[in-house]
C-alpha cells in the first residue's frame, strides 16, 4: 500500500511545519508531524523546536489527545528508537495507539533497530520514502552534515552592476539567517544566526580561524549543523578552494536593458555549481545554485 491523498496533504504540511525549526534545533535535525485520525482527519501537529524539548511526534500527539488512536501518525524523519535527552517516539506512537505511520525519511542516526523497524515489529503499517525529496529540502543540510562531518554550508552575496559578488546588504542577510545556526560576517566575526535562537543549548561559536576547516570543524563539534558566509568574495574564497561551500545566494543588483560591464573578475556562480533557481526578486533577482556531490543521496 502506498501514501494516500490525504497522507501525501498531510505530509506536505509535516515538510512545511518542520522548516519552522531551522536555525533552532541544532544539534537536532528539524522535523515536523501530523496526526490523522481513523478517518483521515487531521487532529494534531508539531514540530521539533530546539534540543531538549520534546520532538515533533510528541508535539503533535500531545495536540492529537485520545482523537489519535487508530490513527495515522505522518512524520518527515523515523521516529527515534533511543533515549537521548528525550524518551523514543516509536514508544510514543504505539501508547498513543497509532495503526499507521507515513515517514518521507529514514534516520541515518537510528541506533541499533530503527524506530520503523520497531513499530512495525509492534504491529503498525510503516510507509517509508513519502515525498522524500521534499522532505530533503527541509533536512537536507542536516542529512549532509552527517554525512560531510562538518556544518552545511551557504554562502549568500550580491552582485554589483559589473556582475561582481560583494557583501550582501543587511536586509538580505537577515532573511537568510533566519534558518541559520550560524553567520560569518563580512568583519570576519562568528556570530549565533539569531541570538539565543537556539534556547537552554547556547551554540559555542569559536574565533575565526584563519583555516575554514578548522573553523568549521570547531563549529560542528559545538553543535552547528549550518553556517551562512554573508562576506564578499575574499573570505569566501577560503572556503570555495577548500570545497567547503555547498550552495550559493546571490542577489543581483538590476541593471538597464543595454549595459557594458567595466569589469568582469568573478563568475555568477563558483565554478562547478549548478543553478537551481532564477527568480525575480523585489528590485533584483536571485540566483540559487549548489555544489554537486556524490554524496548528495543518502539512502531513503
Ligand atoms: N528531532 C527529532 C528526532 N531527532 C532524532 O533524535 C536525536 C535527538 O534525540 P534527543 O536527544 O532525545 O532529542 C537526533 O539525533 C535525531 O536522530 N527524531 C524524531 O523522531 N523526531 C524529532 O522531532
Amino acid at each position: 500500500m502506498t501514501a494516500a491523498h490525504h497522507e501525501i496533504s498531510a505530509m506536505h504540511r509535516a515538510i512545511a511545519l518542520s522548516a519552522l525549526g531551522l536555525g533552532r534545533t541544532s544539534p537536532n535535525p528539524p522535523v515536523g508531524c501530523v496526526i490523522l485520525d481513523p478517518t483521515g482527519r487531521v487532529v494534531g501537529e508539531g514540530h521539533h523546536e530546539r534540543k531538549g524539548e520534546p520532538h515533533a511526534e510528541v508535539h503533535a500527539l500531545a495536540a492529537a489527545g485520545e482523537h489519535a488512536r487508530g490513527g495515522t501518525a505522518v512524520v518527515t524523519l523515523e521516529p527515534c528508537n533511543h533515549h537521548g535527552r528525550t524518551p523514543p517516539c516509536h514508544q510514543a506512537l504505539l501508547d498513543a495507539g497509532i495503526a499507521r505511520t507515513v515517514i518521507a525519511l529514514i534516520d541515518p542516526t537510528s541506533r541499533d533497530e530503527g524506530g520503523a523497524a520497531r513499530l512495525r515489529a509492534a504491529g503498525v503499517e510503516v510507509e517509508v520514502g513519502v515525498l522524500a525529496d521534499t522532505a530533503r529540502l527541509v533536512l537536507g543540510p542536516w542529512l549532509d552534515s552527517l554525512t560531510t562531518g562538518r556544518p552545511h554550508v551557504t554562502w549568500l552575496y550580491r552582485t554589483n552592476p559589473d556582475g561582481n559578488p560583494v557583501t550582501p546588504t543587511a536586509s538580505q542577510v537577515r532573511a537568510l539567517a533566519a534558518g541559520m545556526d550560524v553567520v560569518v560576517h563580512a568583519d570576519g566575526s562568528v556570530v549565533e544566526a539569531r541570538p539565543n535562537s537556539h534556547g537552554a543549548f547556547s551554540l559555542p561559536t569559536p574565533q575565526p580561524s584563519r583555516q575554514p576547516a578548522e573553523l568549521l570543524a570547531a563549529l560542528y563539534d559545538g553543535g552547528t549543523r549550518t553556517v551562512l558566509i554573508a562576506t564578499g568574495p575574499s573570505i569566501a574564497a577560503r572556503f570555495i578552494h577548500n570545497g567547503l561551500i555547498d550552495r550559493t545566494v546571490a542577489h543581483l543588483d538590476p541593471v538597464g536593458p543595454s549595459h557594458r560591464p567595466s569589469t568582469r573578475t568573478q563568475p555568477l556562480v563558483p565554478t562547478g555549481f549548478v543553478v537551481d533557481t532564477v527568480t525575480r526578486e523585489g528590485h533584483g533577482v536571485r540566483v540559487e545554485a549548489h555544489r554537486p556531490t556524490r554524496q548528495n543521496h543518502l539512502p531513503q
